[in-house]
Protein backbone atom coordinates (compact mmCIF):
# COMPACT_ATOMS: atom_id res chain seq x y z
CA UNK A 1 0.00 0.00 0.00
CA UNK A 2 3.10 2.24 0.65
CA UNK A 3 4.51 1.45 -2.52
CA UNK A 4 1.57 2.07 -4.42
CA UNK A 5 1.20 5.57 -2.80
CA UNK A 6 4.76 6.67 -3.54
CA UNK A 7 4.38 4.92 -6.99
CA UNK A 8 1.52 7.22 -7.53
CA UNK A 9 3.00 10.48 -6.07
CA UNK A 10 6.15 9.16 -8.34
CA UNK A 11 3.60 9.39 -11.12
CA UNK A 12 1.83 12.73 -10.42
CA UNK A 13 5.58 14.32 -10.20
CA UNK A 14 5.57 14.80 -14.12
CA UNK A 15 5.51 19.14 -15.46
CA UNK A 16 3.83 19.69 -11.90
CA UNK A 17 6.76 20.99 -10.00
CA UNK A 18 5.23 23.44 -7.72
CA UNK A 19 5.03 27.09 -6.59
CA UNK A 20 6.90 27.90 -3.66
CA UNK A 21 4.33 28.24 -0.69
CA UNK A 22 0.89 27.11 0.11
CA UNK A 23 -1.70 28.21 -2.56
CA UNK A 24 -4.01 30.44 -1.55
CA UNK A 25 -6.99 29.41 0.76
CA UNK A 26 -9.45 31.64 -0.42
CA UNK A 27 -11.50 30.32 -3.17
CA UNK A 28 -9.81 27.10 -2.88
CA UNK A 29 -11.53 23.79 -3.02
CA UNK A 30 -11.89 21.86 0.34
CA UNK A 31 -8.48 19.20 0.69
CA UNK A 32 -11.32 16.04 1.29
CA UNK A 33 -14.68 16.01 0.38
CA UNK A 34 -16.35 12.48 1.17
CA UNK A 35 -20.20 11.70 0.67
CA UNK A 36 -21.36 8.83 1.48
CA UNK A 37 -18.21 6.93 1.77
CA UNK A 38 -18.56 3.09 1.82
CA UNK A 39 -15.65 0.71 1.51
CA UNK A 40 -15.95 -3.14 2.11
CA UNK A 41 -12.36 -4.80 2.66
CA UNK A 42 -13.11 -8.79 2.43
CA UNK A 43 -16.71 -8.65 2.21
CA UNK A 44 -17.09 -6.33 5.47
CA UNK A 45 -18.55 -2.71 5.05
CA UNK A 46 -15.77 -1.23 6.96
CA UNK A 47 -17.10 2.22 6.61
CA UNK A 48 -20.64 2.40 6.11
CA UNK A 49 -21.81 5.83 4.25
CA UNK A 50 -19.15 8.54 5.77
CA UNK A 51 -19.45 12.40 5.25
CA UNK A 52 -16.57 14.24 5.95
CA UNK A 53 -15.43 17.76 4.79
CA UNK A 54 -12.05 19.17 5.66
CA UNK A 55 -10.94 22.63 4.66
CA UNK A 56 -7.55 24.38 3.94
CA UNK A 57 -6.29 25.61 7.64
CA UNK A 58 -7.92 23.03 9.35
CA UNK A 59 -6.43 20.55 12.48
CA UNK A 60 -8.89 17.49 12.85
CA UNK A 61 -8.64 14.75 14.93
CA UNK A 62 -9.88 11.36 13.70
CA UNK A 63 -10.95 9.62 16.58
CA UNK A 64 -12.40 6.88 17.80
CA UNK A 65 -12.13 2.84 19.49
CA UNK A 66 -9.89 0.35 17.74
CA UNK A 67 -10.78 -1.38 14.46
CA UNK A 68 -13.47 1.63 13.95
CA UNK A 69 -12.21 2.53 10.94
CA UNK A 70 -9.96 5.42 11.48
CA UNK A 71 -7.72 4.27 9.30
CA UNK A 72 -9.27 3.10 6.54
CA UNK A 73 -11.04 6.71 6.28
CA UNK A 74 -7.82 8.57 6.22
CA UNK A 75 -6.49 5.87 3.54
CA UNK A 76 -9.68 6.28 1.15
CA UNK A 77 -9.50 9.84 1.69
CA UNK A 78 -6.01 9.65 -0.45
CA UNK A 79 -7.17 7.13 -2.65
CA UNK A 80 -5.06 4.12 -1.62
CA UNK A 81 -8.89 2.23 -0.54
CA UNK A 82 -11.01 2.11 -3.49
CA UNK A 83 -14.80 3.38 -2.47
CA UNK A 84 -17.61 0.63 -2.79
CA UNK A 85 -20.01 3.24 -2.47
CA UNK A 86 -19.98 6.88 -2.41
CA UNK A 87 -17.57 9.68 -3.57
CA UNK A 88 -14.33 11.69 -2.43
CA UNK A 89 -12.46 14.53 -3.89
CA UNK A 90 -9.21 15.99 -2.88
CA UNK A 91 -8.58 19.37 -3.73
CA UNK A 92 -11.93 18.92 -5.95
CA UNK A 93 -10.75 16.75 -7.97
CA UNK A 94 -11.01 12.67 -7.66
CA UNK A 95 -8.12 10.67 -6.33
CA UNK A 96 -7.77 8.64 -9.81
CA UNK A 97 -7.16 12.36 -11.54
CA UNK A 98 -5.88 13.90 -8.82
CA UNK A 99 -1.96 14.89 -10.25
CA UNK A 100 -0.58 17.28 -7.29
CA UNK A 101 0.53 14.81 -4.55
CA UNK A 102 3.44 17.26 -3.80
CA UNK A 103 0.50 18.74 -1.83
CA UNK A 104 0.41 15.77 0.17
CA UNK A 105 2.25 14.70 3.24
CA UNK A 106 1.10 10.96 4.38
CA UNK A 107 2.70 9.69 7.73
CA UNK A 108 1.59 5.86 7.22
CA UNK A 109 0.36 4.06 10.74
CA UNK A 110 2.88 1.20 10.30
CA UNK A 111 6.02 1.26 9.29
CA UNK A 112 7.44 0.30 5.33
CA UNK A 113 10.10 2.46 5.48
CA UNK A 114 13.34 1.50 3.38
CA UNK A 115 11.70 -2.23 2.15
CA UNK A 116 14.56 -4.94 2.02
CA UNK A 117 17.09 -2.56 0.72
CA UNK A 118 18.99 -0.87 3.27
CA UNK A 119 18.11 2.80 3.03
CA UNK A 120 19.97 5.20 4.96
CA UNK A 121 17.79 7.63 6.87
CA UNK A 122 18.86 9.85 4.56
CA UNK A 123 17.55 9.03 1.41
CA UNK A 124 14.24 8.24 2.99
CA UNK A 125 13.37 11.63 3.63
CA UNK A 126 14.49 13.06 0.89
CA UNK A 127 12.04 10.86 -0.95
CA UNK A 128 9.72 13.19 0.30
CA UNK A 129 10.82 15.20 -2.04
CA UNK A 130 10.23 13.28 -5.12
CA UNK A 131 6.84 14.81 -6.04
CA UNK A 132 8.18 18.79 -6.18
CA UNK A 133 11.19 17.52 -8.52
CA UNK A 134 10.80 17.45 -11.92
CA UNK A 135 11.67 14.79 -13.71
CA UNK A 136 15.19 13.59 -14.53
CA UNK A 137 16.22 16.83 -12.40
CA UNK A 138 19.33 16.40 -9.93
CA UNK A 139 18.45 17.33 -6.22
CA UNK A 140 18.88 20.95 -5.59
CA UNK A 141 19.94 23.01 -2.91
CA UNK A 142 16.45 23.77 -1.75
CA UNK A 143 15.32 20.34 -2.03
CA UNK A 144 18.88 19.14 0.84
CA UNK A 145 17.62 22.07 3.01
CA UNK A 146 14.30 21.10 2.83
CA UNK A 147 15.96 17.44 4.20
CA UNK A 148 17.90 18.75 5.98
CA UNK A 149 15.22 20.97 7.88
CA UNK A 150 13.21 17.81 8.46
CA UNK A 151 15.80 16.09 10.15
CA UNK A 152 16.49 18.52 12.56
CA UNK A 153 12.62 19.12 13.25
CA UNK A 154 12.54 15.55 14.14
CA UNK A 155 16.12 14.99 15.99
CA UNK A 156 17.95 12.83 13.74
CA UNK A 157 19.78 14.87 11.75
CA UNK A 158 23.29 12.44 13.51
CA UNK A 159 21.22 9.52 12.28
CA UNK A 160 21.41 10.88 8.84
CA UNK A 161 23.99 8.37 7.41
CA UNK A 162 22.70 5.74 9.43
CA UNK A 163 20.72 2.53 7.88
CA UNK A 164 16.86 2.82 8.89
CA UNK A 165 17.04 -0.66 9.89
CA UNK A 166 19.15 -0.06 12.61
CA UNK A 167 17.21 2.61 14.23
CA UNK A 168 14.48 2.22 16.92
CA UNK A 169 10.16 1.98 16.37
CA UNK A 170 10.08 5.12 17.28
CA UNK A 171 12.55 6.37 15.33
CA UNK A 172 11.80 4.96 12.25
CA UNK A 173 8.45 6.71 12.86
CA UNK A 174 10.14 9.97 13.14
CA UNK A 175 11.99 9.24 9.71
CA UNK A 176 8.25 8.84 8.10
CA UNK A 177 7.46 12.55 9.90
CA UNK A 178 10.20 13.75 8.34
CA UNK A 179 9.95 12.45 5.37
CA UNK A 180 6.31 14.27 4.79
CA UNK A 181 7.89 17.37 6.12
CA UNK A 182 10.59 17.68 3.46
CA UNK A 183 7.65 17.34 0.82
CA UNK A 184 6.46 20.50 2.40
CA UNK A 185 3.20 19.77 1.54
CA UNK A 186 0.14 21.80 1.91
CA UNK A 187 -1.41 19.10 3.44
CA UNK A 188 -0.44 16.44 6.47
CA UNK A 189 -1.87 13.33 7.19
CA UNK A 190 -0.20 11.68 10.17
CA UNK A 191 -1.66 8.11 10.73
CA UNK A 192 -0.84 7.39 14.57
CA UNK A 193 1.93 9.74 14.20
CA UNK A 194 3.23 9.52 18.26
CA UNK A 195 2.56 6.13 18.72
CA UNK A 196 5.72 4.28 20.04
CA UNK A 197 7.51 7.83 20.01
CA UNK A 198 8.60 8.89 23.35
CA UNK A 199 7.82 12.26 25.05
CA UNK A 200 10.58 14.89 24.27
CA UNK A 201 9.96 13.88 20.35
CA UNK A 202 6.12 14.20 20.56
CA UNK A 203 6.75 18.12 22.24
CA UNK A 204 9.10 18.32 19.18
CA UNK A 205 6.36 17.23 16.38
CA UNK A 206 3.74 19.54 17.77
CA UNK A 207 6.29 22.49 17.97
CA UNK A 208 6.71 21.45 14.92
CA UNK A 209 3.07 21.08 13.60
CA UNK A 210 2.69 24.44 15.42
CA UNK A 211 4.17 26.46 12.83
CA UNK A 212 2.77 24.49 9.61
CA UNK A 213 -0.69 25.03 11.02
CA UNK A 214 0.10 28.89 11.55
CA UNK A 215 1.36 29.14 8.00
CA UNK A 216 -1.70 27.77 6.58
CA UNK A 217 -1.23 24.17 6.47
CA UNK A 218 -4.05 21.48 7.08
CA UNK A 219 -3.51 18.97 9.44
CA UNK A 220 -5.29 15.51 9.55
CA UNK A 221 -3.90 13.18 12.73
CA UNK A 222 -5.09 9.95 13.85
CA UNK A 223 -4.88 9.37 16.86
CA UNK A 224 -5.25 7.08 20.20
CA UNK A 225 -3.11 9.50 22.28
CA UNK A 226 -2.84 13.14 21.14
CA UNK A 227 -0.58 14.33 23.98
CA UNK A 228 1.17 17.34 23.23
CA UNK A 229 -0.69 17.39 19.73
CA UNK A 230 -4.24 17.97 21.83
CA UNK A 231 -3.06 21.56 22.02
CA UNK A 232 -4.02 22.14 18.37
CA UNK A 233 -6.74 19.99 17.77
CA UNK A 234 -9.93 22.10 16.96
CA UNK A 235 -12.17 19.46 15.84
CA UNK A 236 -12.54 16.09 15.90
CA UNK A 237 -14.56 13.55 13.59
CA UNK A 238 -15.63 10.21 16.05
CA UNK A 239 -15.38 7.34 13.99
CA UNK A 240 -17.80 4.20 15.27
CA UNK A 241 -18.52 1.30 13.23
CA UNK A 242 -17.60 2.58 10.00
CA UNK A 243 -19.59 5.61 10.63
CA UNK A 244 -19.06 9.30 11.94
CA UNK A 245 -20.49 9.35 15.59
CA UNK A 246 -19.33 12.99 16.27
CA UNK A 247 -17.96 15.99 13.86
CA UNK A 248 -17.34 19.21 16.16
CA UNK A 249 -15.20 20.49 19.27
CA UNK A 250 -12.68 18.17 20.53
CA UNK A 251 -14.47 16.11 23.58
CA UNK A 252 -13.16 17.46 27.20
CA UNK A 253 -12.45 13.82 27.76
CA UNK A 254 -9.44 13.72 24.99
CA UNK A 255 -6.67 15.26 27.55
CA UNK A 256 -7.26 12.57 30.56
CA UNK A 257 -8.04 9.69 28.44
CA UNK A 258 -5.08 10.58 25.61
CA UNK A 259 -2.54 9.18 28.02
CA UNK A 260 -0.84 6.54 27.49
CA UNK A 261 -2.65 3.02 28.80
CA UNK A 262 -5.75 4.19 27.68
CA UNK A 263 -6.57 2.22 24.04
CA UNK A 264 -9.09 4.53 22.90
CA UNK A 265 -11.44 7.66 24.07
CA UNK A 266 -14.19 7.57 26.41
CA UNK A 267 -16.83 9.81 26.50
CA UNK A 268 -16.25 11.03 30.12
CA UNK A 269 -16.55 14.70 31.12
CA UNK A 270 -18.04 15.59 27.53
CA UNK A 271 -20.17 18.97 27.70
CA UNK A 272 -23.30 18.76 26.65
CA UNK A 273 -22.29 21.97 24.34
CA UNK A 274 -19.85 20.10 22.36
CA UNK A 275 -22.53 18.22 20.76
CA UNK A 276 -23.89 14.21 21.18
CA UNK A 277 -20.45 11.52 21.75
CA UNK A 278 -20.60 8.42 22.26
CA UNK A 279 -18.53 5.68 20.42
CA UNK A 280 -19.15 2.95 23.76
CA UNK A 281 -22.97 2.45 22.81
CA UNK A 282 -26.24 3.78 21.14
CA UNK A 283 -26.33 4.18 17.41
CA UNK A 284 -24.28 7.14 15.57
CA UNK A 285 -24.70 10.45 16.52
CA UNK A 286 -26.85 9.43 19.66
CA UNK A 287 -25.76 9.50 23.18
CA UNK A 288 -24.74 6.13 24.89
CA UNK A 289 -23.83 5.72 28.51
CA UNK A 290 -20.57 6.85 29.46
CA UNK A 291 -18.49 4.67 31.79
N1 LIG B 1 -6.99 -4.84 4.18
C1 LIG B 1 -7.99 -5.23 4.98
N2 LIG B 1 -8.70 -6.35 4.72
C2 LIG B 1 -9.71 -6.72 5.51
N3 LIG B 1 -10.11 -6.05 6.60
C3 LIG B 1 -9.45 -4.94 6.92
C4 LIG B 1 -8.35 -4.46 6.13
N4 LIG B 1 -7.90 -3.32 6.68
C5 LIG B 1 -8.66 -3.11 7.78
N5 LIG B 1 -9.58 -4.06 7.90
C6 LIG B 1 -10.60 -4.17 8.96
O1 LIG B 1 -11.37 -3.01 8.89
C7 LIG B 1 -11.72 -2.56 10.19
C8 LIG B 1 -11.27 -1.13 10.38
O2 LIG B 1 -9.84 -1.10 10.35
P1 LIG B 1 -9.04 0.25 10.54
O3 LIG B 1 -7.59 -0.10 10.54
O4 LIG B 1 -9.53 1.24 9.59
O5 LIG B 1 -9.51 0.67 11.99
P2 LIG B 1 -8.89 1.73 12.99
O6 LIG B 1 -10.03 2.46 13.59
O7 LIG B 1 -7.85 2.54 12.29
O8 LIG B 1 -8.23 0.77 14.05
P3 LIG B 1 -6.92 0.95 14.97
O9 LIG B 1 -7.25 2.05 15.92
O10 LIG B 1 -6.79 -0.37 15.64
O11 LIG B 1 -5.78 1.26 14.05
C9 LIG B 1 -11.06 -3.52 11.16
O12 LIG B 1 -12.00 -4.48 11.56
C10 LIG B 1 -9.97 -4.16 10.34
O13 LIG B 1 -9.72 -5.48 10.78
Amino acid sequence: MQLSFISRVVSGQADTAPPAGVAAASLAPAVFAMTGGQVTLEGRQVLRGVDVTIRPGEVVAVLGPNGSGKSTLVRTLLGLVPLSGGRTELYGTPPARFREWWRIGYVPQRLSVGGGVPSTVREVVASGRIARQRRLRPSTAADRDAVNRALEAVGLTDRAGDSVHSLSGGQQQRVLIARALAGEPDTFVMDEPTAGVDAGSQRLLADTLTTLVAEGRTVVLVAHELGPLEALVRRAVVIRDGLVAHDGPPPAAVGAHALPGHDHVHPHGFTPECGPLSWESGPAGQPGAAS
